[in-house]
């Protein structure tokens, strides 16, 4: 079984995606890493973010083992993965890596922005994780307190919705929702309400109760 979860930033796709995985022994893929991964080789080299051939050669030749790089995570990555990731060529070259992950027996999650729409088109479960935008940036900002960061929640909320913006506007498999995925909006559940939730909507798919 493949789930595919798709959202805009720090909706809380990864959060629900591994407790999906564990849940059900599937492995799961934080497809955002692997831009994060071909930004960050183009940072490190400091290349031109917006050379297509070039990031294109860096997302063909991608170690996934580098993926657990704790940097990939940071603000500066995220940023520029949403500049290489709306390159055609860039997409292109990690499509492969995506389905053939996706393939794993018993089953796979996969959390991303294009999962329902282009990776997995025939997901038997696609969920579409949504909360407002200034509920993201109070999560985010309170993610950055735990971990003794200094934030600003304004910034970070002006980041999210200008990160959404260009997600949803480019022209190769831009953030939407695919027609067949359910809508969860967590803005008012907390982790395990929003977790239940998912589960829920797996399970219906499982009884044969809704053709997601
Ligand atoms: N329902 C919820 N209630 C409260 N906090 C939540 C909820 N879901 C997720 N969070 C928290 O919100 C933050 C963002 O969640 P998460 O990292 O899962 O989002 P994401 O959509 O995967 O983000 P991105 O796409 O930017 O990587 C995390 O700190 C997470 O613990
Ligand atoms: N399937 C995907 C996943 C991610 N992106 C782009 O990468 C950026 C970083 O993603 P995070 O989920 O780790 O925040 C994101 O803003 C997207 O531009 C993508 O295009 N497709």
């Amino acid at each position: 079984m493949i789930i595919a979860i798709d959202g805009p930033a720090a909706s809380g796709k990864g959060t629900l995606a591994k407790r999906l995985a564990a849940h059900y022994g599937f492995r799961h893929l934080d497809t955002g890493l692997i831009y994060r991964a071909v930004a960050k080789a183009m940072l490190d080299a400091g290349a031109d973010l917006t050379d297509e051939v070039r990031a294109a050669e860096v997302a063909r030749t991608l170690d996934p083992t580098g993926f657990d790089d704790p940097a990939l995570k940071s603000h500066t990555v995220g940023e520029a993965a949403s500049v290489v990731s709306a390159h055609p060529q860039v997409r292109a070259a990690l499509v492969e890596f995506q389905q053939i992950f996706a393939a794993t027996l018993p089953g796979a999650v996969l959390d991303g922005r294009d999962i329902g729409t282009v990776i997995c088109p025939d997901a038997e479960v696609k969920i579409f994780v949504v909360a407002a935008p200034e509920i993201r940036a109070h999560r985010r900002f309170l993610e950055a307190q735990s971990r003794g960061e200094p934030a600003d929640e304004a910034a970070i909320l002006a980041d999210i919705i200008k990160r959404d913006e260009r997600d949803r506007n480019r022209s190769a498999a831009p953030l939407k929702q695919a027609p067949d995925a359910v809508l969860l909006d967590n803005s008012y559940l907390d982790i395990e309400g929003g977790v239940r939730a998912a589960i829920d909507i797996v399970e219906a798919v499982r009884a044969g109760r809704r053709r997601v």
